[in-house]
């Protein structure tokens, strides 16, 4: 299995945006984790089809882009022509989660389908052939910089259980919370790609990045 790192750029310095994404690069995080909240699914409000655009000319990443938007559907296009690589949706913001993956899909980009804390792992059983990736919330989706739940990594091994049974190789993010002394457990747990934000961007990308990434070629 790959293990990868997703730097997630809301917690970076915008006034030194591109300086900072090809730190991350240069330290070898392959994935750039790219946070849409519309203030409707989630409280806040973050960036959209612009900014990804723009950063897609700055680097080779793979765009990795977590919606967390109502009925995602409707958006789904548009970021996949602005250089999405990957579409996350939450389940819980779905009408139609099958017709949502389907259109990831259609449009040309992997579908990655996600659960926030409170939502239990078996809700994707009919949904993990369907994805190239699931996204377990290790936070209450919203805002960066809060504390991992515990309990959500029980999820994670659910779910590799649950894809292990059904002889299904896929990818399991784990997003918000995750630093150098906490991600071995996610590791433990089954998460292969791991999202991080302030852990990342507060202090020196590059020397934060080329440090999870130690930690991660362990496991390969
Ligand atoms: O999706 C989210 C928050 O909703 C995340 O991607 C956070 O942006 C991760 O930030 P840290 O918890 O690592 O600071
Ligand atoms: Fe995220």
């Amino acid at each position: 299995m790959k293990y990868i790192l997703s730097p997630s750029i809301l917690a970076a310095d915008f006034t030194e945006l591109g300086r900072q994404i090809q730190a991350t690069e240069t330290g070898g995080a392959e994935y750039l984790h790219f946070d849409v909240m519309d203030g409707v699914f989630v409280p806040s409000i973050s960036f959209g089809m612009p900014v990804l655009a723009s950063i897609k000319n700055a680097t080779k990443q793979v765009m990795d882009a977590h919606l967390m938007i109502t009925e995602p559907i409707r958006y789904v296009e548009e970021f996949v022509k602005a250089g999405a690589n990957i579409v996350t949706v939450h389940y819980e913001a779905c009408e139609d989660v099958k017709a949502t993956i389907r259109k990831i899909h259609e449009c040309g980009a992997k579908a990655g389908i996600s659960i926030c804390p409170d939502t239990p792992a078996d809700v994707l059983k009919d949904l993990l052939e369907e994805v190239e990736m699931i996204l377990v919330m290790t936070v209450h989706p919203g805002f960066g910089g809060q504390k991992l739940i515990p309990e959500t990594l029980e999820k994670v091994a659910e779910i590799r259980q649950m894809l292990d049974d059904a002889g299904l190789q896929r990818d399991i993010q784990v997003d918000g919370g995750i630093y150098t002394n906490n991600v071995e457990m996610a590791l433990k747990a089954g998460a292969n790609v791991i999202v991080a934000g302030s852990a990342v961007f507060k202090g020196s990308p590059l020397q934060n990045t080329k440090e999870f990434m130690e930690i991660l070629k362990r496991y390969e």
